[in-house]
């Protein structure tokens, strides 16, 4: 990456302010915002097989319990939104300016309370300095997104008056050479512009940026009207960075609505019942469910420089769904795996030319938008617990949907919800997309088709109930609200037809 700014353009800019104005005793500090973790703690762990701090149950939590609510200690808005969402609290409608004419930053505020937030919170001292905004905050490549633009590098830096993140891992000897080389030139830019007198300086701006590449969450908000998944910024929360990654997490972390609807606030939920001394783990975006155990591996190093030892990878020989998605051609029960030469349940010698000759047929009247035909290959060769299955049967489901045979739809959804359920298992985001999508469609069969009521009718208040159970033990009650009251509403209509 090329920074367009070298320590030759420096000096113009530093001799208005001597190291003793930019000595970082007079950069504010910043509140702390550490945060309680409910029937849970950090632990920190020394051993061949641990991964440094994790968060411990210290009781049994049940599925669908808040472990830890949390608000950022540093975070920066994405640049491409800066014109219309306030660069304090992410919220939209941004429209007072910082105070100081021509700030070199351009950011926006919703109001004069946090743009004196942010004033107070380092921004004022950033205003000061176009040069970091203009040289070293130009370049928009995936380096950058990863590494924290120079706000919150500094905001790191100056923390609490100490000079790095206290007790963040940055796994910096494992960075490239190349990305390490890119932190230096940067750790030194910033140096060199704000003068910085400390020896270490350049090698705790390097860690910090390693620490920042490990830790740094992303934030995102759901909008529900329209399904677009915005991606505001990122931040890191002290607490919540404490915990480790599976690959088959037992928590789920997401940015719900408080009652002051405030966009960074971070909670995380389990997913499922955790025992007393278990621990507590997210995903940091790979799945066993979803993503077969190599690629999950490689993508964990290559984005966090981390060797999974997630309790999924270990035990290694469990099957993962994702990769056992056709069915055994001689029994219902056998399951393979792309090339597997027999099946392990009947031991039938596998025909893996016929499976390759229906699959590409079937691809091709997808292609041709010739969905029922398709799926009646795709039957022959797909396990019924596969998530190919559960595509096959949600875009049939879609076909009949738009001929308004929703009985039938209903159904495709259903076997659909089947695939879903078996690969993610029951309380998970992607069996509530299944359910919420079955109820409203058994629920306009039921309005349309009076005269059958009474088989679908048990159908729906199952579903229904399902779903919200579901909702609620994710905490898609808070975070999707709109649907939610939408199931809501499902079953006090069923209950008034009963
Ligand atoms: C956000 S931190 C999690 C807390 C960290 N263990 C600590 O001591 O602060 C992420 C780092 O924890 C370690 N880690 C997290 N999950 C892991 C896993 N499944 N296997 C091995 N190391 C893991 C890696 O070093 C990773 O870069």
């Amino acid at each position: 990456m090329d920074f367009h700014f070298s320590l030759n353009d420096v000096s113009p800019y530093t001799k208005r302010l001597t190291p003793a104005h930019i000595d970082y005793r007079i950069w504010p500090p910043l509140p702390n915002e550490s945060a309680t973790w409910h029937n849970a703690r950090i632990e920190n762990h020394v051993g061949a097989n641990q991964h440094g701090c994790s968060v411990m149950s210290t009781d049994k939590i049940r599925s669908g319990e808040i472990v830890i609510q949390e608000y950022p200690q540093i975070k920066h808005l994405n640049q491409s939104i800066i014109n219309y969402r306030c660069s304090q609290c992410f919220r939209r409608n941004a429209r007072i300016y910082c105070r100081t004419k021509n700030c070199p930053w351009d950011l926006h505020f919703c109001n004069k309370q946090c743009e004196a937030r942010h004033w107070s919170t380092g921004h004022k001292w950033l205003c000061h300095f176009p040069e970091l905004s203009k040289y070293i905050d130009m370049t928009q490549d995936n380096f950058q997104f990863h590494t924290g633009e120079t706000p919150m590098i500094l905001k790191a830096y100056f923390f609490s008056a100490q000079s790095r993140i206290p007790s963040l891992v940055s796994n910096i000897s494992k960075h490239t050479a190349s990305d390490r080389k890119k932190y230096r030139e940067k750790a030194q830019l910033i140096a060199a512009v704000l003068h910085l007198i400390r020896d270490d300086a350049i090698d705790e701006l390097i860690e910090i940026q390693g620490q920042i590449r490990c830790n740094t969450i992303a934030i995102r908000e759901t909008n529900h009207e329209c399904g677009i998944n915005e991606h505001l910024g990122k931040a890191i929360y002290l607490s919540a960075s404490k915990m480790n990654h599976s690959c088959d997490p037992n928590a789920i972390a997401y940015f719900g609505k408080d009652p002051g609807h405030d966009p960074c606030l971070l909670r995380v939920r389990t997913s499922r019942d955790i025992p007393s001394k278990q621990q507590v783990c997210i995903s940091y975006g790979f799945l066993a469910a979803k993503h077969e155990q190599s690629a999950r591996k490689n993508s964990l190093n290559m984005l966090y420089f981390f060797n999974c030892k997630c309790e999924a990878c270990q035990a290694g020989n469990v099957e993962n769904p994702a990769a056992y998605i056709y069915q055994c051609q001689f029994c219902p029960t056998g399951r393979l795996a792309s090339g597997e030469k027999y099946c392990k349940a009947c031991n039938g010698r596998i025909d893996w030319m016929r499976i390759a000759m229906i699959e590409q047929k079937a691809d091709e009247y997808v292609e041709e938008g010739k969905i029922l035909k398709a799926s009646k290959l795709q039957e022959i060769i797909y396990h019924k617990s596969s998530l190919n299955w559960g595509e096959a049967m949600d875009k049939l489901g879609e076909h009949y949907a738009m001929k308004e045979n929703y009985d039938m739809a209903a159904q495709c959804i259903m076997a659909s919800l089947t695939a879903v359920r078996d690969t993610f298992g029951a309380t998970s985001i992607e069996t509530s997309r299944e359910l919420k999508k079955l109820a409203s469609l058994i629920y306009i069969n039921l309005s349309t088709e009076l005269s059958s009521l009474r088989h679908i009718y048990d159908n729906a208040k199952n579903i229904v109930k399902e779903a919200i159970r579901v909702y609620k033990a994710l905490g898609l009650d808070e975070q999707n609200g709109t649907e939610f009251e939408e199931l809501r509403k499902m079953q006090m209509i069923l209950v008034d037809i009963a």
